[in-house]
């Protein structure tokens, strides 16, 4: 069973790699997963994105790949550098590129004997409603889309999606117990200026069978960041205890 804390990951945006290592050092034992998104992959240089594993983290690196196969197989060989944990790409990339995403995975993996990072794929983003949705030109719900990108990750062998609590609890009815899926949008309170769309609080998301929350705003902006990790860490606590 998985600890506590195994079920919280924290987006590091917003802020330069000299900050984020001083917070991934402030939040200590607390917090295991660290997510280095776009902003801050751009400004670390490689021994500062190594220094995570140094320090006994485990890393997902979220730069949404979405091209065509033969370069994200390849980029994602080149993200393998770093010892993530989880790296992630866009399910609308489609089965081929799914499939070349793990394969690029397996390849570092048997090139350097070691385990392969787990690929997550983002289905339809948080920030998006269904207005949003429309607007460029989806037809169908997002609802239906997430689940229907859901089922072409399962069958590329990507090991999960990122996804809402609106749909999490659809996806692990599909797609099984051991299909991962991560929910960002998290909100401990109503926050009516978010760009995120589909939102939850961390007990939704849980409920939903989400295996993992990620939050970064509500962590990086509070006046305490171990306050906000200690009663996030206490809602999942309970949460678990009700079982
Ligand atoms: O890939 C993601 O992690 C992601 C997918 C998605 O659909 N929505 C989403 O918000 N995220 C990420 O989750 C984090 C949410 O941040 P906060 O809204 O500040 O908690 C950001 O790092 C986003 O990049």
């Amino acid at each position: 069973m998985k600890k506590v804390n195994e079920h919280l990951i924290v987006a590091l945006d917003g802020m330069n790699s000299k900050q984020a290592l001083a917070i991934v050092d402030e939040l200590g034992d607390a917090v295991q997963y660290y997510k280095v998104g776009m902003d801050l992959f751009y400004k670390m240089d490689n021994g500062e994105l190594l220094a995570f594993v140094e320090k006994g983290k485990r890393l997902f690196i979220d730069l949404k790949l979405h091209d065509i196969p033969s370069m994200v197989q390849s980029s994602i060989k080149s993200l393998c550098q770093f010892q993530p944990e989880f790296l992630s790409v866009h399910a609308s990339g489609g089965l081929k590129m799914l499939k070349a995403a793990v394969k690029g995975a397996e390849e570092w993996a048997r090139e350097n004997h070691t385990a392969r990072p787990k690929i997550i794929a983002i289905t339809v983003l948080t920030s998006l409603s269904e207005q949003d949705w429309a607007d460029v030109g989806a037809e169908n719900s997002i609802r239906e889309a997430v689940l229907r990108m859901s089922l072409v990750c399962k069958e590329a062998g990507v090991d999960g999606v990122i996804a809402s609590p609106q749909e999490s609890s659809s996806i692990r009815a599909l797609c099984g117990p051991d299909f991962i899926i991560a929910t960002p949008g998290i909100r401990l309170m109503p926050d009516p200026n978010s760009d995120q769309a589909r939102t939850a609080t961390p007990v939704q998301a849980l409920s939903g069978g989400t295996d993992y929350i990620v939050v970064g705003r509500p962590i990086l902006h509070a006046a305490s960041h171990g306050e906000v990790v200690k009663a996030i860490l206490e809602n999942i606590s309970q949460f678990i205890q009700k079982g």
